[in-house]
């Protein structure tokens, strides 16, 4: 089981995303934090960025979509967003949490946080 992992944070997207009219004439910030299961051993043995998991092409990827997309629910994007990573990018596992900012203005950010995969099982230290 591996227990290595590439992140990123803070990556910031303007979606159209909400179950509101209002929500749906307007691109809203998210920003999404990854951690995705990725054995670095080949890719550290090598120094061959053809081995890794190429955070900026995962990013661009995800900016995309995002980009593109139209979901009323952040747990329908999530959930898309996870699949699309885990299929085309061979992470076994991932933790995704993806912040609304301007959602609830009375918080500092609303969200959801998923686990798809791989991501908790034979390591402690994650979660
Ligand atoms: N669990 C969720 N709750 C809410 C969502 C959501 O996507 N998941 N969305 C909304 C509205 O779109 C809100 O963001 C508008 O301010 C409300 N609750």
């Amino acid at each position: 089981m591996v227990s290595d992992s590439v992140f990123i944070t803070g990556l910031a997207v303007d979606a159209t995303i909400g179950v509101y009219d209002w929500e749906r004439t307007i691109k809203q910030r998210l920003v999404l934090d990854l951690d995705m299961c990725f054995d670095i051993s080949s890719a550290a043995a090598t120094d061959d960025l053809t081995h890794a998991l190429d955070y900026s092409a995962v990013s661009q990827r995800v900016i995309s979509f995002i980009e593109g997309s139209a979901y009323q629910l952040l747990e329908a994007l999530a959930e898309q967003v996870a699949r699309i990573i885990m299929e085309e990018f061979s992470v076994s596992g991932l933790r995704l949490r993806i912040n609304k900012p301007g959602a609830v203005p009375e918080a500092a950010g609303v969200g959801l946080v998923i686990t798809r995969g791989d991501y908790l099982k034979g390591d402690a230290s994650r979660g």
